[in-house]
């Protein structure tokens, strides 16, 4: 609250706040205001003359009604997310005029950072490490996004050199956000995993390699959501399918399968599941995945919404458990076909726990509770293991340069929000660049 103290008693203030309102405010919470800082506030927050937690807002804030989401503090630079696309912040003639800039010279922006990474490498020949961090929906991924969009022109290769690493990078994004992103209650598009980038450059300070390392699934999505968020995107995509892969996959509408009928949320405002799938296998396609592997991997994503439906009963012998009714077995039945294994042996999987002793092992009985809970596992484990299998994929071919001494790491980490007492910059995402932390 922005205000003008107009009467000091002995432990309160008296303030008239800009807003017009009147109120009497204790003196521990009151904080000094500099009258000389400017109306649009400052562009580096160092400059500021009083650096405490109510400046730092109402300076951002100052330029966020402008429309400045970039702002400042030394080389850490604060983004507050616009929820609005500004495309004229992005383009190739923004890059054009960030090349080379001295850093401070322009206004602040993702570009600047990843300007000044690139030029520390080459003229200082040390790799360098750019953090974006902040809680989810602030914006790391579309940071992030803009990073690698200004290497790839820094560092990009001419077309006629084939197909580029930056290219691949930047189209591994769509496959890596249809398998790791999903909808929460803060964003439609939420990474469900941590990403660490290595973009490899060669003597010549061209792209020449990179590899993407993720951590940190959410594996739990996979069986339990709660309304009204959604499970990975990959699934609806592929419910929406042509009719000849739902047909190849036996897949029915979103809403018949367990694993995404939990919320009611199945369909997204503004966003078409059929086109992203052809999107997605388009996107698959570039960064080297074949169309037998993608049917396998549908395959996959398939038999887990049906594993999903598979529901148990009381078998015949004590505490044991068997598919519920002819429903269940059909989706038993269609998972095993998708997974290319035993019914039979999938079956026994899911209802009987074998435990391995000294020298023996003991098949155990599981009851329908149990037998759900070895399901989800199942479904769980096969699901991360995709991705992994995904992440590996996409990294042997893109390729890594061995000969390659330098290069930029982009790590995409979710931050804040887990830290109960520092809400402070929750709804900020802040990126810094710094050649020490990580190499
Ligand atoms: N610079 C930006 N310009 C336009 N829109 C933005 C920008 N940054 C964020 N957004 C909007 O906010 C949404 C959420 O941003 P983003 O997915 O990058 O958040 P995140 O921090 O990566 O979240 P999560 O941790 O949940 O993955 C985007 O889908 C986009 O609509």
């Amino acid at each position: 609250m922005d205000g003008l103290v107009e009467e000091i008693n002995e432990n309160d203030l008296v303030v008239n706040c800009t807003s017009g309102k009147k109120v009497t405010i204790n003196v521990g919470s009151a904080y000094p205001k500099d009258t000389e800082s400017p109306r649009g506030g400052v562009e580096d927050m160092t400059r500021l003359a009083y650096l405490h937690e109510p400046g730092v807002l109402q300076n951002l804030k100052s330029r966020y009604a402008l429309n400045e989401i970039y702002t400042y503090t030394g080389n850490i630079l604060i983004a507050v997310n616009p929820f609005q696309r500004l495309p004229h912040l992005y383009n190739n003639h923004m890059m054009g005029i960030y090349k080379g800039a001295e850093f401070g010279e322009l206004g602040p922006h993702p570009f600047a950072i990843a300007d000044r990474s690139y030029r520390l490498m080459i003229n200082n020949r040390i790799s360098q490490a750019i953090l974006v961090s902040g809680e989810s929906g602030a914006g790391k991924t579309e940071s992030t996004k803009m990073l690698m969009q200004y290497l790839a022109f820094m560092g990009g290769k001419a077309q006629a050199e084939g197909r580029s690493v930056q290219q691949q990078i930047l189209e591994s994004n769509p496959v890596l956000e249809a398998f790791g992103n999903a909808k929460t209650v803060r964003n439609n598009n939420s990474s469900r995993f941590g990403k660490f980038v290595e973009i490899q450059f060669d003597d010549n300070g061209k792209i020449s390699g990179a590899a993407i390392r993720t951590y940190l699934l959410e594996r739990s999505r996979v069986c339990q959501i709660s309304d009204p968020e959604r499970n990975y995107h990959c699934f609806y995509m592929l419910c929406a399918a042509p009719s000849e892969d739902c047909k190849k996959y036996k897949l029915g509408e979103a809403k018949t399968f367990h694993y995404l009928n939990q919320s009611n949320c199945i369909e997204l405002d503004g966003l078409d599941d059929s086109k992203e799938y052809t999107d997605t296998r388009r996107a698959m396609s570039i960064v080297g995945i074949s169309s037998d592997e993608q049917d396998a991997i549908f395959r996959v994503v398939a038999a887990i919404l049906h594993l999903g439906n598979v529901e148990f009963a009381e078998g015949s012998e004590a505490d044991s458990s068997m598919p519920k009714d002819e429903k269940s077995q059909f989706h038993l039945r269609t998972a095993a076909e998708l997974f290319m294994c035993d019914e039979k042996g999938l079956e026994e999987s899911l209802c009987k726990r074998v435990m391995a002793t000294r020298g023996e092992s003991i098949t155990k009985n599981l009851d329908p509770r149990a037998a759900a809970l070895s399901r989800d596992a199942l479904s769980r484990i096969v699901y991360s293991r995709l991705f992994d299998w995904l992440v590996n994929k996409i990294n042997s071919s893109i390729g890594q340069d061995p000969d390659s001494k330098i290069l930029i790491g982009v790590l995409d980490i979710y931050g804040f929000e887990s830290f109960k007492t520092n809400r402070l910059f929750n709804h900020f995402n802040f990126e810094f660049s710094n050649q020490h932390i990580f190499h």
